[in-house]
Formats: structure tokens, C-alpha cells, sequence
């Protein structure tokens, strides 16, 4: 199939570059010519485990391509995938304006059947945004030509965003008229070898589902972070309780794990997002404000045990942080917890050492030139001069670290551990302060 993918960021360049993979001719579109010049050269522009070979692959096929002509693009793909950013605006609901941009040229340039398919995270009515915007175009063309819209939320996550997409739980397809769904069934049939992996529904319902599947995942989280915090109070250990309820096939063992806050370009802007859009038709979504209340406040609970250790001035102090991404296999910063701990360390008068595997490149185009933010060369060198040591993100380089070289490098020998990597009484017999989420 010929499908033309428009954004090439973390959802647009996997899926186009996993589409690619199961035969179809893919044309991947960027407004942002540095990020088409680096794919062009044969990189790629984010750190994505797995994606650099299935990209090399099908470009090397020839069924791979990249693109700032936007003439090209529409002229390419029967299916047109929109998977462009939709950030939050300042009232917290998603800004549209890469979304209908590509609808309008779309409908602008458009000769023949377009199936033009949301996949960026969008708030329900928006296909009938869209739909509307491309027949404006052709309106003004004086042209009368048939396209559908389709919503087709993503539902990857970033460090599996390959694994994920190749080997989906389900495709959640949102569309009207045969001629739609048989071909979302076409581009889809390869991804569901062994079960009908594709739920099929009313475009309204599909931009609702991804929302409420993203909200619900956030609620576990802030839900267990709240009770991190009253098993601190009570002398109870999380991780217990977190095993107690996990086993319990009504509650499962995902999305279970306290620590120092949901962060990435994700949770934060679509719980604000769906309650904006609820309160827009009267409804206040009440436990989600909570869990974005309790989500905010929980990005500081390091930065509280660290002023209730060390006092509210922090000057003459130094941080080693290690882990600056949001999370894991990621070197994407956006929302990370590390920004809020950074900050806070930074308005306090403290100094930083920071660590990340990936994401350092990233910070220092975030922080800019700070004085006050080194960049260590690896864990170790990052607890030199250090006084304490925060822990932001749980990559696997950080699981089994010297207990006894932390303790003897670190001035005074305190570990803040915002994703309980450890358990404590190992942390404890090396001589050092353990201070994790919601542990005794
Ligand atoms: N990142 C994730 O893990 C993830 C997962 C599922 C869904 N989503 C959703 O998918 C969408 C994209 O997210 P992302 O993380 O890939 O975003 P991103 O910011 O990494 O990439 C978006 C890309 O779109 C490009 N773009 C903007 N306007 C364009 C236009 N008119 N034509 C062509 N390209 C254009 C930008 O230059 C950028 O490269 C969002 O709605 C997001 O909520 C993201
Ligand atoms: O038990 C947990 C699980 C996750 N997190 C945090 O939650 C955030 C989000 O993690 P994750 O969901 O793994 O990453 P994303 O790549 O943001 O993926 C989410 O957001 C995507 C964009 O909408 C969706 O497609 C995915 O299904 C959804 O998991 C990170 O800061 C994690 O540290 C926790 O604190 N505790």
C-alpha cells in the first residue's frame, strides 16, 4: 500500500518506519527540515531502541523515505497518517494547529480518494475538525472529490515504541463507511497474526478511548503515589502493598509503581487535556483533577525529603543526579520529574551533577549553557564532590551500583531514591541514608 505518514517524530517516524517494515511504500513528511536532513544522512533524530535498523532496512529497500514536500506527500498516499504534535495550549486543551495545517493541504493538493487518518492524540469532534477543514480547501478548489477520516490513536509507549507498534494489545480504529474500515483492516492485518487485534467503533468513542486509556494509567500511578506517601506515615512499605494488590487479577501488576511523579509528552498534557474537554461540555472530571493535583505535588517529594535532610538553603550544596529522562530507553525530557528536581535544587542555591545514558544531549539544549549543571562522563564520576545522591529515572545501569563506593565518594553518604530501586536494608548496611518512596 502507498501510505504517507505527516510528522516524523516519536509516532510518525516508528510508524512509518514499522509500516515500511510489513512491505508498504511509506512516504514520511516534516515541516522541520533538520529532522528530514538527518534521516536523509541516515540518522535518526531520537534515541528509540530498535529503530535505527528498521529504518536503515526499508530505506536501504527503498520503501522507506523522507520528505519536506508537502506537494509530494499528499500526492503519495492513498492512507494519509497525521501524527503531528498536539501540545497543550495555555488553557491546558490540545492545540490543533499542526493537526488542521495538515488537513488543509491535504485538501488543498489533493487529486484523488484521500483516507486521512488521526493518529496524533486528539480531543473528540476533531475528525469532524478535520473533515471540515479539508472540504473548505475544496470548496475553494471548486473540486468535489471523495476522502474519509478516520481516528486511529496510538497507544506506543517511548523506549518500546518498535515492540509496541509491531506487536499491538489492540488497534483501536474509529471510522465510518466500508471503503474506510477495509482498508484500516488491510494496513493493520499484518500486526495481528494470531487474533483480531483491531476494535472497530464510532470515530467519537475511538478519541475518547485513547484519552480515557491514558487517564486511567495515570490514575493508578498517582493513586499509588498517594499511598506511598500514608505508607510513610504508618511505618508500611509500598512495594509490599504494591505486590499484595498486584496479584489480584482485577488490579494486575501494571502501572503499579510509585516514585517521583508521571512525566513525558504524554500523561501531564492528556489528563489536563480531557479535563479541559470535560468541563468545556459541563462535566468536572473530579478524580482526575486529583490525580493531575496529586501528580503535580509529587514531583516535588524528593525535593522535601531533600530540604528536610539539609535544610531550605541549599547553597554550598551539590547534587549528583543520575537520570534526566522522563523515563527509561528514552532521551526525551518533556515533563521529566529530573526538570522540577533541577530547578528546585537550582533556586535553592545548590549545584548539579547530573547522569543520563541518553538524554544529556537533550538537557543541555534544555538548561542551555547553566553554570550551575555539570554533566558527568558516567554514574561514578557524577558522585564526585557530591554531597548526596538523587535517583530520577530507573535505567538498568543504575539497578546494582557499589554500595560501599557510593557511600565512601558521596560527602555525606545520602541516597533520595525517586523510583525504589534498592532494597533498603542492602542500601542501609552499606552505611548509607536510604530514602525511597513510600518504604519503611
Ligand atoms: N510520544 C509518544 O509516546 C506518543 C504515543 C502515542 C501518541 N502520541 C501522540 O502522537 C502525536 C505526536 O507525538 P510525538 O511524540 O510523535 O510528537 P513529536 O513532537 O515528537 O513529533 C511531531 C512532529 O510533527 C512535525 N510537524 C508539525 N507540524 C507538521 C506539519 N504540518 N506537517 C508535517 N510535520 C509536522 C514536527 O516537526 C515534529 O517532528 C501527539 O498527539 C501525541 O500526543 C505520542
Ligand atoms: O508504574 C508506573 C509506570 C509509569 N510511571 C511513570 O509514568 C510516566 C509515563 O510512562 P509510560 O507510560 O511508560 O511512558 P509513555 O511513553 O509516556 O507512554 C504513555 O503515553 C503514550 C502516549 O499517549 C501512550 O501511547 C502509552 O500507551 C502510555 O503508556 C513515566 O514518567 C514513568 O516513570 C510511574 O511513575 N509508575
Amino acid at each position: 500500500m502507498k501510505i504517507t505518514v505527516i510528522g516524523t517524530g516519536y509516532v510518525g517516524l516508528v510508524s512509518g518506519a514499522c509500516l515500511a517494515e510489513m512491505g508498504n511504500h511509506v512516504l514520511c513528511l516534516d515541516v522541520d527540515p533538520r529532522k528530514i536532513d538527518v534521516l536523509n544522512g541516515g540518522g535518526i533524530p531520537i534515541h528509540e531502541p530498535g529503530l535505527d535498523s528498521v529504518v536503515a532496512r526499508n530505506v536501504a529497500a527503498g520503501r522507506l523515505q523522507f520528505t519536506t514536500d508537502v506537494a509530494a506527500s499528499v500526492a503519495h498516499g492513498t492512507l494519509q497518517f497525521i501524527a503531528v504534535g498536539t501540545p497543550p495550549d495555555e488553557d491546558g486543551s490540545a492545540d490543533l494547529q499542526y493537526v488542521l495545517a495538515a488537513a488543509r493541504n491535504i485538501g488543498r493538493l489533493m487529486t484523488d480518494y484521500k483516507l486521512v487518518i488521526d493518529k496524533s492524540t486528539v480531543p473528540v469532534g476533531t475528525a469532524d475538525k478535520v473533515k471540515a477543514a479539508i472540504q473548505a480547501e475544496l470548496d475553494a478548489r471548486g473540486v468535489t472529490l471523495e476522502f474519509s477520516v478516520a481516528s486511529n490513536p496510538e497507544f506506543l509507549k517511548e523506549g518500546a515504541a518498535v515492540e509496541d507498534f509491531m506487536k499491538p494489545d489492540r488497534i483501536v480504529v474509529g471510522a465510518e463507511g466500508e471503503r474506510a474500515i477495509s482498508l484500516l483492516r488491510a494496513v493493520y492485518a499484518p500486526f495481528q497474526r494470531n487474533r483480531d487485534k483491531l476494535v472497530v467503533m464510532d470515530v467519537r468513542s475511538a478519541e475518547l478511548t485513547k484519552y480515557a486509556a491514558n487517564a486511567m494509567l495515570a490514575t493508578r500511578i498517582s493513586f499509588m503515589n498517594e499511598l506511598a506517601l500514608l505508607a510513610e506515615n504508618l511505618g508500611a512499605d509500598i512495594e509490599l502493598v504494591r505486590q499484595g494488590i498486584g496479584s489480584d487479577p482485577r488490579i494486575g501488576y501494571h502501572f503499579l509503581y510509585a516514585g517521583c511523579g508521571y512525566g513525558g509528552s504524554c500523561f501531564p498534557k492528556d489528563v489536563k487535556a480531557l479535563i479541559r474537554t470535560a468541563s468545556e461540555s459541563g462535566r468536572d472530571l473530579k478524580v482526575l483533577q486529583a490525580v493531575e493535583d496529586a501528580n503535580d505535588a509529587q514531583k516535588q517529594v524528593l525535593v522535601h525529603k531533600i530540604v528536610k535532610r539539609f535544610g531550605e538553603d541549599l547553597a554550598g550544596k551539590r547534587f549528583a543526579v543520575w537520570g534526566l529522562a522522563f523515563k527509561p530507553n528514552t532521551d526525551d525530557m518533556r515533563e521529566a520529574s529530573a526538570r522540577v528536581l533541577i530547578g528546585e535544587l537550582l533556586s535553592r542555591g545548590a549545584t548539579v551533577t547530573a547522569y543520563d545514558p541518553v538524554a544529556m544531549t537533550e538537557a543541555r539544549r534544555i538548561f542551555g549553557d547553566e553554570p550551575r549543571i555539570g554533566y558527568a562522563e558516567n554514574p561514578d564520576e557524577a558522585l564526585v564532590g557530591a554531597d548526596a545522591l538523587a535517583i530520577v529515572t530507573e535505567w538498568k545501569e543504575f539497578r546494582s551500583p557499589d554500595f560501599a563506593r557510593i557511600a565512601n565518594t558521596l560527602k555525606t553518604p545520602v541516597i533520595f531514591d525517586g523510583r525504589n530501586l534498592y532494597e533498603p536494608k542492602v542500601v542501609r548496611d552499606a552505611g548509607i541514608d536510604y530514602q525511597p518512596i513510600g518504604r519503611v
